[in-house]
Parts: structure tokens; sequence; C-alpha cells
């Protein structure tokens, strides 16, 4: 659905894509992590052909990039492009208009993505009057007027509370059983748990890794996670080595990863003698592998001989 082969744009003297590939597959949800500045919003204005990549292609169902590519892309970009004092109504005319629908198709077109994004009832409320949740709905609704086969959301939930979050994520979950290929940016972790069939985390340009999150999982040569509280810590941490715990720092918080799963009671026995003020075990989430992957380069990775799993450090 989206191939994007070996991108490369410099501003300046700073080159923020660097060979970039990755592939989406028809019909699935794919989250584009990374740090700031990592070049996410970059790639997406390429792709919407906002600005020309130094080198490099993006392919949309097999059609490079161009003006013709534009109807099979939709997207809600970061910025709001809402027209704050137009109705809800009103701006999906305007971008309709835009993508060159009219008349009664346009009218059609206009109601039906109102309901699909619940504000039917708000149609003739000005942009303005909407809560973030309802102004992130609008956007959604505005990428999909013109019936693209590809939705590019540039971080749809940030600052959203959980409530306006669960909405957008229900719509997202509609795009893909309406067979639309997602192409989903955030830095909230467990929004791409949720909602990604595959994630790939970008770094300086480049894709350090890529997968399920089961495949992702598989970096991390830990079977659980068991975090610590000590006034302890290097003897807690000089036990964890002698018993081949790699240990981690996630914030402030000191932990540790246990390469088979410990009943609790076993964990408290290998810190036997250790004052501890609190241990909890947790399974490897994406939040652990997202680091290890933008913070250590990779070092302490498994290495996992398939092919869409790349870590180049
Ligand atoms: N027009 C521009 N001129 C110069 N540098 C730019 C321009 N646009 C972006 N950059 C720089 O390019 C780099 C990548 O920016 P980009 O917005 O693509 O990152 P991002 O991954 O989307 O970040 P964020 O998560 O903060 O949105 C950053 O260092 C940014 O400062």
């Amino acid at each position: 659905m989206l191939q994007i082969d070996n991108l490369t744009k410099q501003y300046g003297q700073r080159q923020v894509l660097q060979g970039l590939s990755l592939h989406i597959r028809p019909g699935e949800i794919y989250g584009l992590l990374g740090p700031n500045g990592a070049g996410k919003t970059t790639t997406i204005n390429i792709l919407c052909n906002l600005l020309r990549a130094d080198s490099g292609t993006i392919r949309v169902s097999g059609h490079l990039v161009s003006e013709a590519t534009k109807p099979l892309i939709g997207v809600a970009p970061q910025e709001s492009l809402l027209y704050k004092s137009l109705t809800c109504e009103e701006n999906l005319k305007f971008f309709a208009q835009i993508y060159g629908l009219s008349g009664k198709m346009r009218s059609q077109r206009v109601q039906h993505c109102l309901a699909a994004v619940g504000l039917a009832d708000r149609a003739k409320s000005p942009a303005e009057t909407l809560s973030g949740g309802m102004q992130r709905r609008l956007s959604m609704a505005i990428a999909l007027v013109h019936q693209p086969k590809l939705v590019v959301l540039d971080e749809p939930t940030t600052g959203l509370d959980i409530e306006a979050r669960y909405e957008i994520w229900d719509l997202i979950r509609q795009l893909q059983t309406q067979g639309i290929t997602v192409l989903l940016t955030t830095h909230l972790l467990d929004e791409a748990e949720r909602l990604c069939q595959r994630i790939g985390i970008l770094k300086q340009g480049r894709l350090l890794a890529e997968g399920s999150l089961s495949e992702l999982r598989q970096l991390i040569p830990a079977q659980e996670i068991v975090l610590v509280q000590t006034p302890e810590e290097e003897l807690a941490i000089a036990r964890a080595a002698q018993l081949g715990f790699t240990k981690r720092r996630y914030g402030r918080d000191l932990a540790f990863w246990l390469p088979q799963a410990l009943e609790l009671k076993e964990i408290l026995a290998h810190f036997d003698g250790i004052p501890l003020d609190s241990i909890a075990r947790q399974p490897v989430r994406l939040e652990h592998i997202y680091v290890e992957v933008t913070q250590n380069q990779g070092q302490g990775l498994a290495e996992v001989p398939q092919p869409n799993l790349l870590i180049q450090a």
C-alpha cells in the first residue's frame, strides 16, 4: 500500500532522513514512533507531496508520489487545519471542494463523515466551540471526506483526556474495518500497543526496528521485568549481576530483566537480605523496547534473525 525506499532529506546542513525505508501493508494500522525530531512529520510531508525528498522514492498503491496520488491519501496533521469560525459542515464542505467533490455527492460525503465521527448533531456548530476531542474527530472527518485508501494521523490524541482518546481509538479501528490503511504517529506507546499491527521505531531519520509487538518483544532477551525500590540499590545491583539479571533504569526506576519468568516468592528469595521498599513484576512492554532501541542504540538487544526486525545501531 505504502512503500518508502531509501528516502533522504537534508535541511541546510542537517540530515533529517538518512535512507528511510518502510513498507505498509494494505489494511494495516502501522505505528511510526520516534523521539522529537526523528523525522516523522518530514516523512509525512513528503508522502503528501508538500515537500520534496533529496533522494529515494515513496509509492502509494504502486504510484510514485505526485499530485495524482493526493486523492489516495487523507491526512489529519498535528497542526489543526480547521477554520475555527466556520461550522463543522462548512469546514467539511470546504475541504471536500478542494478534492473536487460538488453537488449531491459532496453533501452526501459531508453528512456521512460527520455521522461517522459522531458529530452529526454539531454540524452547525462553529469549530471553535468544539472540545479538543471533537476538533480532532472533525480533523479525521476532513481526512476521510474524499474516501482515501490511506489515512495519515499525526499524533491524533496528543493532549486529549482518556475518554476522548477512547473515541479516537474506536474511530481508528473502524477505519480498519472499512479496509482503510492507517499510518499513525504517536508518542503514546500504549496507544501504539493497542492499535497497531506493526510498529516502526525511527531515530535520526533511520528506522532502527520494525515488526509486530510480539516480534519486537523478541528483541529484549527477558521473559519479564522486575522493578525494585530499595535504599540499598548497590547491593541489589550486585546481587542481580550474580544472578545474571540485566540492569536497566526506566527514568529513575531500577529494573532488572529476568531471563525466565519467576514466582514472586522466588524473586524475593533471590534478593534475600536486601531491604526492599517494593518489588513489582511487569511484562516486557513497548516502552522497554522503545527505550532500548532509541537510547541504548541496540546494545543488549537480542539478535533476532528475522528480516523485518532491523537493528542498525
Ligand atoms: N523547515 C525546516 N527547516 C529546517 N529544519 C527543519 C524544518 N522542518 C523540520 N526541521 C528539522 O528536522 C528535524 C525533523 O523534524 P520532524 O518535524 O520531521 O520530526 P518529528 O519526528 O515529526 O518530530 P516531533 O515528534 O517533534 O513532531 C528536526 O530536527 C526539525 O527541527
